[in-house]
C-alpha cells in the first residue's frame, strides 16, 4: 500500500499538504528535513509514524504543534492553518514534562487552572484523573518519589485532563522498561478510546506502532516524505501483551519492516 497521504474523511484533524521544512546549519548550508510532505489524520484516529533516525519525525510534530512554520506547503488543524500553540493540542514527549517542585495533584491541576477553571473544580478533576491512571494515594508525592512509569502516568493525566482533540506523542515510552512500557501502552489505548482524540505517535519501535495505531506511515530518509501508509486491520480492544504473537500481527510487521528497512539502509549508506 503506497498512497502518499492517509486517506481520511474531511475535515482532517491534522493535515500537512506539500510541506517543506528546511534549516540553515551553523556552517551556512541548507538542511532539508521535510520536502513535499503529505499526511492526514482523521478526528479520533490513532496514527503512528516510523522512519530512520534523524529523518524528520520530531520536526513534523513541531510544525503541527505550532512551534515552527514550514517554508512551503500548508499545515492545518480541522481545516484551519496552524497559527502558534493551540489549546486543542496536547503533547507527551520522551522526557517527563512534569514540574519537579509540584506534587502529583498540583501537576495534574496545572492545566485546568491555566485554562481558568476554579481551584475546587480543578482539584476535583485532577483527583479523578489521578485515580483513572492508577495513582490514587500518591496525590502528595513529588515526581522524584515516583518511578519512571508512575511519572509517565502523571504526564498522561496532565495531558488527558485537558481533553485534547489532537494528541502529539514523541517516543513517550522509549525510556521505560519493557513491562512498564506494555502497561503504559495498554493504558494509553484505554484513555484514547474514551477521549477519542486524534493521535500522532512517533516511535522507533515498529511493533509499538502496529500495536497501537489504526494506520502506520513510514517516512523516507531525509528529506522525509511519506513513503507508504499501512492500515492496521487488527480488532480492538487490543491486548498488547499477546497481540505481537498473533499471526496477523506478524504478517503486518514483516510487510512494514521491509519498507522501513529499505529506508534505514538508505540512511546508513548516506551517512
Ligand atoms: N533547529 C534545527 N536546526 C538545524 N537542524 C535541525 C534543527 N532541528 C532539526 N534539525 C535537523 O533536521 C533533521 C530532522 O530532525 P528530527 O529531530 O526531526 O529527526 P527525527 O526523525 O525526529 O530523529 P530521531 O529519530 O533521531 O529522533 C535532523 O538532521 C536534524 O539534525
Amino acid at each position: 500500500m503506497t498512497p502518499s497521504a492517509l486517506p481520511t474523511a474531511a475535515p482532517s484533524a491534522i493535515e500537512l499538504h506539500h510541506v517543506a521544512r528546511r534549516f540553515v546549519t551553523p556552517s551556512g548550508d541548507v538542511l532539508s528535513a521535510l520536502e513535499d510532505f503529505d499526511l492526514a489524520v482523521a478526528p479520533g484516529e490513532f496514527s503512528a509514524i516510523v522512519g530512520p533516525t534523524g529523518c524528520g519525525k520530531s520536526t513534523t510534530l513541531g510544525l503541527i504543534a505550532g512551534l515552527a512554520k514550514p517554508q512551503a506547503g500548508r499545515v492545518t488543524l480541522f481545516d484551519a492553518p496552524v497559527a502558534g500553540v493551540d489549546r486543542r493540542v496536547g503533547f507527551v514527549f520522551q522526557q517527563d514534562a512534569v514540574f519537579p517542585w509540584r506534587d502529583v495533584l498540583h501537576n495534574v491541576m496545572a492545566g485546568p487552572l491555566f485554562r481558568g477553571v476554579g481551584k475546587q473544580q480543578a482539584e476535583a478533576e485532577a483527583r479523578d484523573w489521578i485515580a483513572r491512571v492508577g495513582l490514587k494515594g500518591f496525590e502528595h508525592h513529588h515526581p522524584h518519589q515516583l518511578s519512571g512509569g508512575m511519572r509517565k502516568r502523571v504526564a498522561l493525566a496532565q495531558t488527558f485532563i485537558n481533553k485534547p482533540q489532537v494528541l502529539l506523542m514523541d517516543e513517550p515510552f522509549s525510556a521505560l522498561d519493557v513491562q512498564t512500557r506494555e502497561l503504559m501502552q495498554e493504558e494509553l489505548l484505554q484513555l484514547w478510546a474514551e477521549a477519542k482524540s486524534a493521535v500522532l505517535f512517533v516511535t522507533h519501535d515498529l511493533d509499538e506502532a502496529i500495536l497501537l495505531a489504526d494506520r502506520v506511515a513510514v517516512l523516507t530518509t531525509r528529506p522525509a516524505r511519506v513513503k507508504s501508509v499501512h492500515s492496521i486491520d487488527l480488532p480492538r480492544p487490543r491486548d498488547v501483551a499477546t497481540l505481537r504473537y498473533d499471526e496477523r500481527f506478524i504478517a503486518i510487521a514483516r510487510n512494514i519492516n521491509d519498507d522501513l528497512r529499505e529506508e534505514v539502509l538508505r540512511a546508513r549508506a548516506g551517512q
